[in-house]
């Protein structure tokens, strides 16, 4: 596998070997010994898998007191993967970076605690699995609205499909220190 950093501290692409032939392909989605060398924090706890519809947008999202780093993969179609850095006192805050994440060019991205995380669908559908670092916590979810107009994130979809919950998140400016993750910045 292959380790791209990003503009973001702690922020990886990692592209698999793919192993193809002409039944398909094979590639590895984790492997402990190799990842933790790459500096992606283990042990994961809890994995999930999504599917959504072309347009979707599910984002932005983070835990407040138990923040979850993320291994993430489009295993069928096409992702726009956004992560923000929502570390207090990070030199990077409120900065953003979105990669395209598909079934077809196979790579995940390394979400770290701390960031939030958000994607739309560029594709008819597509499933989403990623491997965290701690479970989900209801009471501890925070979020920044998909169109917070301090980060202009350039969605590329018209008319975003969203859940409630992610049409009611404030901006970025409207979070106090006790509504960001909590994590220590190096
Ligand atoms: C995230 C999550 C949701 N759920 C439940 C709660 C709810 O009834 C239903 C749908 O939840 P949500 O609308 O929050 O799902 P979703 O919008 O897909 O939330 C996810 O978005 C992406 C971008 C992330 O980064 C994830 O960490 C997570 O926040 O699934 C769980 O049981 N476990 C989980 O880990």
């Amino acid at each position: 596998m292959t380790v791209h950093d990003t503009s973001l501290p702690g922020v990886f692409v990692i592209e698999p070997r793919v192993f193809a032939d002409a039944r398909g392909f094979f590639l590895e989605q984790y492997h402990a010994a190799r990842y933790a060398e790459a500096g992606i924090a283990a042990p994961f706890v809890q994995d999930n898998h999504s599917r959504s519809r072309q347009g979707a947008i599910r984002g932005l999202h983070f835990q407040k007191r138990h923040p979850q780093g993320k291994l993430v993969a489009a295993v069928r179609g096409a992702i726009w993967d956004v992560v923000v850095d929502l570390r207090a006192g990070s030199a990077t805050f409120g900065e953003w970076e979105a990669f395209t994440l598909s079934d077809e060019a196979p790579r995940q991205l390394w979400v770290p605690p701390g960031f939030g995380h958000g994607f739309a669908v560029l594709s008819e559908q597509a499933d989403v699995v990623y491997k965290c670092t701690d479970v989900y916590r209801p009471g501890d979810e925070g979020g920044v609205v998909w169109d917070d107009p301090g980060l202009a994130i350039p969605w590329p979809v018209d008319k975003p499909l969203l859940s409630d919950k992610d049409r009611a998140y404030p901006r970025l400016d409207a979070l106090g220190a006790d509504d960001l993750p909590q994590v220590a910045v190096s």
